[in-house]
Protein backbone atom coordinates (compact mmCIF):
# COMPACT_ATOMS: atom_id res chain seq x y z
CA UNK A 1 0.00 0.00 0.00
CA UNK A 2 1.09 3.42 -0.83
CA UNK A 3 2.11 5.78 2.39
CA UNK A 4 0.17 8.63 3.73
CA UNK A 5 -0.22 11.01 5.91
CA UNK A 6 -3.58 11.26 7.72
CA UNK A 7 -2.33 14.62 9.51
CA UNK A 8 -0.98 16.57 6.47
CA UNK A 9 -4.46 17.69 5.39
CA UNK A 10 -5.73 20.71 7.09
CA UNK A 11 -8.98 20.32 8.16
CA UNK A 12 -10.45 23.09 5.91
CA UNK A 13 -8.61 22.23 2.40
CA UNK A 14 -10.32 19.81 0.26
CA UNK A 15 -8.19 16.28 0.61
CA UNK A 16 -5.36 15.55 -1.82
CA UNK A 17 -3.31 12.66 -1.80
CA UNK A 18 0.16 13.83 -0.33
CA UNK A 19 3.05 12.70 -1.86
CA UNK A 20 5.04 9.71 -0.12
CA UNK A 21 7.55 7.19 -1.36
CA UNK A 22 6.13 4.07 -3.11
CA UNK A 23 6.29 1.17 -1.33
CA UNK A 24 7.30 -2.20 -2.80
CA UNK A 25 5.76 -4.86 -0.21
CA UNK A 26 7.60 -8.38 -0.65
CA UNK A 27 5.34 -11.05 1.08
CA UNK A 28 6.96 -13.74 0.35
CA UNK A 29 8.43 -15.67 4.06
CA UNK A 30 5.30 -13.80 5.74
CA UNK A 31 5.24 -14.48 9.15
CA UNK A 32 2.54 -17.74 9.27
CA UNK A 33 3.93 -19.05 6.26
CA UNK A 34 4.89 -22.72 6.59
CA UNK A 35 8.62 -23.26 6.05
CA UNK A 36 9.58 -25.94 3.54
CA UNK A 37 12.37 -28.19 2.62
CA UNK A 38 12.96 -28.90 -0.82
CA UNK A 39 10.54 -31.52 -1.22
CA UNK A 40 8.09 -28.93 -0.08
CA UNK A 41 7.05 -31.00 3.34
CA UNK A 42 7.04 -28.65 6.34
CA UNK A 43 9.17 -28.39 8.55
CA UNK A 44 8.90 -25.82 10.45
CA UNK A 45 5.92 -23.33 10.98
CA UNK A 46 6.35 -19.60 12.71
CA UNK A 47 2.41 -19.92 13.55
CA UNK A 48 2.12 -17.87 17.26
CA UNK A 49 -1.61 -17.89 18.41
CA UNK A 50 -3.21 -14.72 20.22
CA UNK A 51 -2.96 -15.43 23.74
CA UNK A 52 -6.72 -13.75 24.83
CA UNK A 53 -9.78 -15.46 24.16
CA UNK A 54 -11.13 -15.38 20.95
CA UNK A 55 -15.30 -15.50 20.46
CA UNK A 56 -15.38 -16.02 16.76
CA UNK A 57 -19.27 -15.00 15.24
CA UNK A 58 -19.50 -16.42 12.71
CA UNK A 59 -23.03 -16.34 11.71
CA UNK A 60 -22.84 -12.46 10.20
CA UNK A 61 -25.41 -12.86 7.23
CA UNK A 62 -28.92 -13.05 6.36
CA UNK A 63 -28.29 -15.93 3.92
CA UNK A 64 -25.75 -18.65 3.04
CA UNK A 65 -22.24 -17.31 2.58
CA UNK A 66 -21.97 -15.86 -0.83
CA UNK A 67 -20.89 -12.33 -2.94
CA UNK A 68 -23.00 -9.74 -1.36
CA UNK A 69 -24.68 -11.68 0.83
CA UNK A 70 -27.01 -8.98 3.19
CA UNK A 71 -25.62 -9.11 7.03
CA UNK A 72 -27.73 -8.94 10.02
CA UNK A 73 -26.04 -5.46 11.47
CA UNK A 74 -24.11 -3.74 8.78
CA UNK A 75 -21.90 -0.87 9.66
CA UNK A 76 -20.94 -0.30 6.19
CA UNK A 77 -22.73 -0.94 3.26
CA UNK A 78 -21.68 -0.06 -0.41
CA UNK A 79 -23.15 -0.36 -3.67
CA UNK A 80 -21.80 -0.37 -7.25
CA UNK A 81 -18.65 0.92 -6.35
CA UNK A 82 -16.35 1.33 -9.28
CA UNK A 83 -13.04 2.44 -10.03
CA UNK A 84 -10.66 2.19 -13.36
CA UNK A 85 -7.23 3.33 -14.11
CA UNK A 86 -6.02 3.87 -17.51
CA UNK A 87 -7.60 0.76 -19.31
CA UNK A 88 -7.55 -1.93 -16.08
CA UNK A 89 -11.04 -2.12 -13.97
CA UNK A 90 -8.91 -1.93 -10.42
CA UNK A 91 -12.45 -2.19 -8.55
CA UNK A 92 -15.67 -3.62 -9.67
CA UNK A 93 -18.32 -4.07 -6.67
CA UNK A 94 -21.40 -4.69 -7.18
CA UNK A 95 -22.58 -5.08 -3.11
CA UNK A 96 -20.78 -5.33 -0.09
CA UNK A 97 -21.80 -4.84 3.52
CA UNK A 98 -19.25 -5.26 6.66
CA UNK A 99 -20.82 -6.47 9.49
CA UNK A 100 -21.21 -4.79 13.07
CA UNK A 101 -18.64 -5.55 15.81
CA UNK A 102 -16.82 -8.00 14.17
CA UNK A 103 -13.14 -8.47 12.42
CA UNK A 104 -13.66 -8.83 8.86
CA UNK A 105 -10.77 -9.72 6.82
CA UNK A 106 -10.09 -8.66 3.29
CA UNK A 107 -8.32 -10.78 0.74
CA UNK A 108 -6.78 -12.02 -2.43
CA UNK A 109 -3.89 -12.31 -4.56
CA UNK A 110 -1.88 -9.53 -5.98
CA UNK A 111 -3.49 -6.98 -7.78
CA UNK A 112 -6.94 -7.91 -6.63
CA UNK A 113 -8.14 -4.56 -5.89
CA UNK A 114 -8.00 -4.75 -2.26
CA UNK A 115 -5.90 -1.45 -1.19
CA UNK A 116 -7.83 0.40 -3.91
CA UNK A 117 -11.20 -0.66 -2.61
CA UNK A 118 -9.22 0.15 0.99
CA UNK A 119 -8.14 3.69 -0.28
CA UNK A 120 -12.08 3.89 -1.22
CA UNK A 121 -14.05 2.86 1.21
CA UNK A 122 -11.87 5.10 3.39
CA UNK A 123 -12.26 8.25 1.66
CA UNK A 124 -8.10 8.07 0.04
CA UNK A 125 -9.58 7.44 -3.06
CA UNK A 126 -13.23 8.62 -4.86
CA UNK A 127 -14.65 5.81 -6.75
CA UNK A 128 -16.11 6.68 -10.93
CA UNK A 129 -19.59 5.50 -9.60
CA UNK A 130 -20.77 4.16 -6.36
CA UNK A 131 -22.45 5.04 -3.09
CA UNK A 132 -21.58 3.86 0.01
CA UNK A 133 -22.54 4.22 3.89
CA UNK A 134 -21.67 4.07 7.28
CA UNK A 135 -23.82 3.89 10.30
CA UNK A 136 -26.73 5.03 7.66
CA UNK A 137 -24.94 8.26 6.65
CA UNK A 138 -23.74 8.59 3.15
CA UNK A 139 -19.95 8.62 2.91
CA UNK A 140 -19.47 9.18 -0.76
CA UNK A 141 -17.26 12.10 -1.32
CA UNK A 142 -16.25 12.63 2.51
CA UNK A 143 -12.73 12.83 3.06
CA UNK A 144 -10.23 10.43 5.67
CA UNK A 145 -10.49 12.82 8.05
CA UNK A 146 -13.81 13.84 8.13
CA UNK A 147 -14.82 10.07 7.93
CA UNK A 148 -12.44 9.77 11.47
CA UNK A 149 -14.78 12.39 12.66
CA UNK A 150 -17.80 10.05 12.21
CA UNK A 151 -15.58 7.18 13.80
CA UNK A 152 -14.06 5.48 10.68
CA UNK A 153 -10.39 5.86 10.75
CA UNK A 154 -7.63 3.91 9.17
CA UNK A 155 -3.84 2.81 9.86
CA UNK A 156 -1.34 4.53 8.08
CA UNK A 157 2.01 3.40 7.36
CA UNK A 158 4.19 6.08 8.86
CA UNK A 159 5.54 8.48 6.12
CA UNK A 160 9.27 9.52 6.53
CA UNK A 161 7.69 12.79 8.15
CA UNK A 162 5.92 11.00 10.81
CA UNK A 163 9.01 9.00 11.49
CA UNK A 164 10.95 12.64 12.13
CA UNK A 165 8.88 12.86 15.09
CA UNK A 166 8.64 11.32 18.37
CA UNK A 167 6.40 8.84 19.06
CA UNK A 168 3.94 10.84 21.55
CA UNK A 169 3.99 13.84 19.05
CA UNK A 170 3.03 11.33 16.07
CA UNK A 171 0.45 10.09 18.46
CA UNK A 172 -0.84 13.45 19.18
CA UNK A 173 -1.14 14.48 15.32
CA UNK A 174 -3.15 11.27 15.37
CA UNK A 175 -6.15 13.50 17.25
CA UNK A 176 -6.02 15.98 14.29
CA UNK A 177 -9.13 16.69 12.86
CA UNK A 178 -11.14 15.38 16.20
CA UNK A 179 -12.23 18.54 17.66
CA UNK A 180 -9.84 20.42 17.26
CA UNK A 181 -11.85 23.19 15.07
CA UNK A 182 -8.92 25.42 13.91
CA UNK A 183 -12.05 28.73 14.13
CA UNK A 184 -12.68 27.76 17.60
CA UNK A 185 -9.27 27.06 18.80
CA UNK A 186 -8.35 30.38 16.92
CA UNK A 187 -11.31 32.38 18.98
CA UNK A 188 -11.14 30.83 22.40
CA UNK A 189 -7.43 29.35 22.47
CA UNK A 190 -8.56 27.83 26.05
CA UNK A 191 -10.56 25.64 24.01
CA UNK A 192 -7.57 24.17 22.41
CA UNK A 193 -5.40 24.17 25.46
CA UNK A 194 -7.13 22.29 27.52
CA UNK A 195 -8.25 19.93 24.68
CA UNK A 196 -4.42 19.44 24.02
CA UNK A 197 -4.00 18.45 27.68
CA UNK A 198 -7.07 15.74 27.27
CA UNK A 199 -5.10 14.73 23.81
CA UNK A 200 -1.40 13.94 25.67
CA UNK A 201 -3.43 12.17 28.32
CA UNK A 202 -5.34 9.85 26.24
CA UNK A 203 -1.98 9.14 23.62
CA UNK A 204 0.17 8.65 27.16
CA UNK A 205 -2.79 6.30 28.24
CA UNK A 206 -2.95 4.41 24.33
CA UNK A 207 1.20 3.91 24.57
CA UNK A 208 0.34 2.50 27.84
CA UNK A 209 -1.40 -0.25 26.15
CA UNK A 210 0.39 -0.49 23.66
CA UNK A 211 3.61 -0.86 25.82
CA UNK A 212 5.07 1.89 23.96
CA UNK A 213 5.27 4.27 27.00
CA UNK A 214 8.94 3.70 27.40
CA UNK A 215 9.73 4.93 23.83
CA UNK A 216 7.76 8.15 23.63
CA UNK A 217 10.36 10.46 23.79
CA UNK A 218 12.30 8.42 20.67
CA UNK A 219 11.65 9.01 17.33
CA UNK A 220 9.60 7.34 15.54
CA UNK A 221 11.81 6.19 12.77
CA UNK A 222 13.72 4.22 15.23
CA UNK A 223 10.83 1.84 16.21
CA UNK A 224 11.49 -2.13 14.47
CA UNK A 225 8.84 -2.68 12.12
CA UNK A 226 6.39 -4.46 14.82
CA UNK A 227 6.42 -1.36 17.06
CA UNK A 228 5.66 0.90 14.41
CA UNK A 229 2.67 -1.24 13.41
CA UNK A 230 1.82 -1.30 17.10
CA UNK A 231 2.04 2.82 16.84
CA UNK A 232 -0.22 2.95 13.80
CA UNK A 233 -2.54 0.80 15.69
CA UNK A 234 -2.36 3.43 18.68
CA UNK A 235 -2.35 6.37 16.34
CA UNK A 236 -5.74 5.43 14.87
CA UNK A 237 -7.48 4.93 18.29
CA UNK A 238 -6.60 8.46 19.20
CA UNK A 239 -10.54 9.85 17.88
CA UNK A 240 -12.07 7.22 19.81
CA UNK A 241 -13.33 5.38 16.64
CA UNK A 242 -16.35 2.50 15.76
CA UNK A 243 -14.80 1.45 12.56
CA UNK A 244 -11.09 0.78 12.48
CA UNK A 245 -9.54 -0.55 8.76
CA UNK A 246 -6.05 -1.95 9.50
CA UNK A 247 -3.48 -1.51 6.67
CA UNK A 248 -1.69 -4.74 6.64
CA UNK A 249 -1.45 -4.69 10.64
CA UNK A 250 0.94 -7.75 9.95
CA UNK A 251 3.42 -7.06 7.24
CA UNK A 252 6.98 -6.88 8.18
CA UNK A 253 6.68 -7.91 11.54
CA UNK A 254 9.06 -9.77 13.52
CA UNK A 255 7.09 -13.12 15.34
CA UNK A 256 8.42 -11.60 18.71
CA UNK A 257 5.31 -8.72 18.39
CA UNK A 258 3.10 -10.95 16.14
CA UNK A 259 0.96 -12.49 19.33
CA UNK A 260 1.07 -8.99 21.04
CA UNK A 261 -0.37 -7.44 17.61
CA UNK A 262 -3.25 -10.36 17.40
CA UNK A 263 -4.50 -9.93 20.81
CA UNK A 264 -4.83 -6.04 20.12
CA UNK A 265 -6.83 -6.67 16.70
CA UNK A 266 -8.96 -9.20 19.21
CA UNK A 267 -9.08 -6.68 21.75
CA UNK A 268 -10.83 -4.10 19.32
CA UNK A 269 -13.68 -6.45 18.71
CA UNK A 270 -13.60 -6.69 22.24
CA UNK A 271 -13.94 -2.99 23.34
CA UNK A 272 -17.44 -2.97 21.11
CA UNK A 273 -15.37 -1.71 17.72
CA UNK A 274 -15.55 -3.25 14.16
CA UNK A 275 -12.22 -4.11 12.42
CA UNK A 276 -12.08 -4.48 8.52
CA UNK A 277 -8.08 -5.68 7.55
CA UNK A 278 -6.32 -6.42 4.17
CA UNK A 279 -3.83 -9.23 4.86
CA UNK A 280 -1.62 -11.32 3.13
CA UNK A 281 -1.25 -13.48 6.52
CA UNK A 282 -3.51 -16.14 6.39
CA UNK A 283 -2.83 -17.59 9.54
CA UNK A 284 -3.89 -14.02 11.09
CA UNK A 285 -7.00 -14.57 8.97
CA UNK A 286 -7.78 -17.60 9.99
CA UNK A 287 -7.10 -17.10 13.68
CA UNK A 288 -8.82 -13.93 14.29
CA UNK A 289 -11.51 -13.37 10.90
CA UNK A 290 -15.27 -13.66 11.95
CA UNK A 291 -15.98 -13.09 8.37
CA UNK A 292 -13.87 -12.79 5.08
CA UNK A 293 -13.96 -11.29 1.55
CA UNK A 294 -12.02 -12.20 -1.25
CA UNK A 295 -11.27 -10.24 -3.86
CA UNK A 296 -10.15 -11.05 -7.70
CA UNK A 297 -9.89 -9.23 -10.62
CA UNK A 298 -11.54 -5.86 -9.07
CA UNK A 299 -14.65 -7.99 -7.66
CA UNK A 300 -15.98 -9.99 -4.85
CA UNK A 301 -15.07 -13.76 -5.57
CA UNK A 302 -16.68 -14.91 -2.17
CA UNK A 303 -17.47 -14.19 1.20
CA UNK A 304 -18.30 -16.33 4.61
CA UNK A 305 -16.39 -17.67 7.55
CA UNK A 306 -13.07 -18.84 7.45
CA UNK A 307 -12.71 -22.08 6.62
CA UNK A 308 -15.51 -22.01 4.30
CA UNK A 309 -14.13 -19.52 2.41
CA UNK A 310 -10.82 -21.13 2.20
CA UNK A 311 -12.25 -24.25 0.71
CA UNK A 312 -14.51 -22.47 -1.98
CA UNK A 313 -13.23 -23.49 -5.42
CA UNK A 314 -13.83 -19.71 -7.07
CA UNK A 315 -11.16 -18.81 -3.89
CA UNK A 316 -8.79 -21.29 -4.81
CA UNK A 317 -9.15 -20.41 -8.80
CA UNK A 318 -8.68 -16.79 -8.20
CA UNK A 319 -5.16 -17.87 -6.49
CA UNK A 320 -4.14 -19.81 -9.08
CA UNK A 321 -4.66 -17.60 -11.91
CA UNK A 322 -1.74 -15.04 -10.26
CA UNK A 323 0.15 -17.44 -8.24
CA UNK A 324 1.24 -20.04 -10.74
CA UNK A 325 4.32 -20.39 -9.36
CA UNK A 326 3.87 -20.17 -5.27
CA UNK A 327 2.51 -23.53 -3.27
CA UNK A 328 -1.12 -23.07 -3.32
CA UNK A 329 -1.15 -24.90 -0.11
CA UNK A 330 0.08 -22.15 1.94
CA UNK A 331 -1.13 -18.98 0.11
CA UNK A 332 -5.30 -20.81 0.53
CA UNK A 333 -4.78 -21.86 3.51
CA UNK A 334 -4.37 -25.54 2.98
CA UNK A 335 -2.02 -26.23 5.95
CA UNK A 336 -4.17 -27.12 9.35
CA UNK A 337 -3.42 -25.16 12.29
CA UNK A 338 -0.65 -26.97 13.03
CA UNK A 339 1.18 -26.55 9.47
CA UNK A 340 0.31 -30.23 8.63
CA UNK A 341 -1.05 -30.58 5.18
CA UNK A 342 -4.87 -30.60 4.91
CA UNK A 343 -5.30 -32.02 1.26
N1 LIG B 1 -2.63 4.52 -8.96
C1 LIG B 1 -2.75 3.53 -9.86
N2 LIG B 1 -2.47 3.74 -11.16
C2 LIG B 1 -2.59 2.76 -12.07
N3 LIG B 1 -2.99 1.50 -11.78
C3 LIG B 1 -3.27 1.23 -10.50
C4 LIG B 1 -3.16 2.22 -9.47
N4 LIG B 1 -3.50 1.64 -8.28
C5 LIG B 1 -3.80 0.36 -8.57
N5 LIG B 1 -3.66 0.12 -9.88
C6 LIG B 1 -3.94 -1.16 -10.55
O1 LIG B 1 -5.20 -1.62 -10.08
C7 LIG B 1 -5.17 -3.02 -9.87
C8 LIG B 1 -5.52 -3.33 -8.41
O2 LIG B 1 -4.43 -2.89 -7.59
P1 LIG B 1 -4.45 -2.95 -5.99
O3 LIG B 1 -3.19 -2.33 -5.51
O4 LIG B 1 -5.73 -2.37 -5.50
O5 LIG B 1 -4.45 -4.51 -5.72
P2 LIG B 1 -4.15 -5.29 -4.35
O6 LIG B 1 -5.15 -6.39 -4.28
O7 LIG B 1 -4.12 -4.36 -3.22
O8 LIG B 1 -2.71 -5.88 -4.62
P3 LIG B 1 -1.50 -6.19 -3.57
O9 LIG B 1 -1.93 -7.39 -2.79
O10 LIG B 1 -0.37 -6.49 -4.49
O11 LIG B 1 -1.31 -4.96 -2.72
C9 LIG B 1 -3.79 -3.49 -10.29
O12 LIG B 1 -3.87 -3.93 -11.62
C10 LIG B 1 -2.95 -2.25 -10.18
O13 LIG B 1 -1.87 -2.29 -11.06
Amino acid sequence: MSSNDQTSTPADEPWTEPEGEAEVVDHTGDFGDPVLDEQGEVVETLEVEPTVDVHHDYDLATGPAAPGVPKKDPILVADNISRSFGGIKAVDVEHLEIPRNAITALIGPNGAGKTTLFNLLSGFDQPDTGEWSFNGRSLAGIPAWKAARRGQVRTFQLTKVLQRLTVLESMKLGATGQKGERFLASVFPFLWRSQEKEIEVRALELLKKFKLYDKRADFSAALSGGQRKLLEMARALMTDPEFVLLDEPMAGVNPALVQSLLDHVINLKKEGMTVLFVEHDMHMVRHIADWVVVMAEGRIVAEGPPREVMQDPAVVDAYLGSHLDADIGVITGRYDEEGRRIS
